[in-house]
């Protein structure tokens, strides 16, 4: 199964990614004043560009992997409205420019566009469990994240996950270059939300 071997080669990068101190810091409530809603606001940017790739990537997957990727491309359109309902409520303003780290995942994902599809769907399952894993390590949260680190583990979301792991694993290829690219993203852009703060 490439996706578990992909796991299971790297455990370094998976740590670093998934146990970065903002993930700390909402876990025990001393992330710094700030970085949350800064990176509530770079995520809404990066939500919209995963749903472009995602779109694309479901335009030209194989029968057996549209089912997974569609049912992902609705959940990403209720994330983006939910973001807009959280920027009312906590004032957040949405329209703010990308940060660097956000413009570079954006390219990132512009080049799997370009991969071909196992590669691109290795990529998009590593995008997702990276984050399950990530917000599983800041659960259950400090009662002000608590809501929001719920949203981001729910068994529906971990079942998306190993979904995803299936569809890969079917087209077969490990992809560990896909894999340590997007892992490294995943750290600058906890690490631009920190430090935005
Ligand atoms: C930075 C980042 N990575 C992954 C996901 C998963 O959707 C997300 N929303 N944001």
């Amino acid at each position: 199964m490439p996706t578990s071997e992909l796991l299971r080669d790297h455990p370094a990068a998976w740590d670093h990614a998934t146990r970065h101190r903002f993930l700390l810091g909402v876990r025990d409530g001393t992330l710094p004043a700030g970085a949350f809603d800064t990176w509530l606001v770079q995520d809404h940017h990066y939500v919209g560009d995963l749903l472009r790739f995602q779109a694309r990537l479901l335009a030209r997957a194989p029968r057996a992997a549209q089912a997974v990727l569609a049912g992902g491309a609705v959940a990403l359109v209720e994330e983006l409205a939910w973001f807009e309902q959280l920027a009312g409520r906590r004032g957040l303003v949405l329209g703010a420019p990308r940060l660097p780290a956000t413009a570079a995942y954006g390219e990132l994902l512009e080049r799997l566009d370009a991969a071909d599809v196992p590669a691109a769907l290795t990529g998009l399952w590593a995008i997702e469990r990276v984050y399950l894993d990530a917000w599983t390590t800041a659960a259950p949260g400090a009662q002000e994240y608590a809501g929001y680190v719920e949203h981001w583990t729910a068994p529906a979301f971990a079942g998306y996950v190993d979904g995803l792991a299936a569809a890969a694993d079917a087209l077969g290829g490990r992809h560990d270059d896909v894999v340590l690219e997007v892992l490294g993203a995943e750290v600058a852009f906890w690490d631009t939300a920190w430090a935005a703060a």
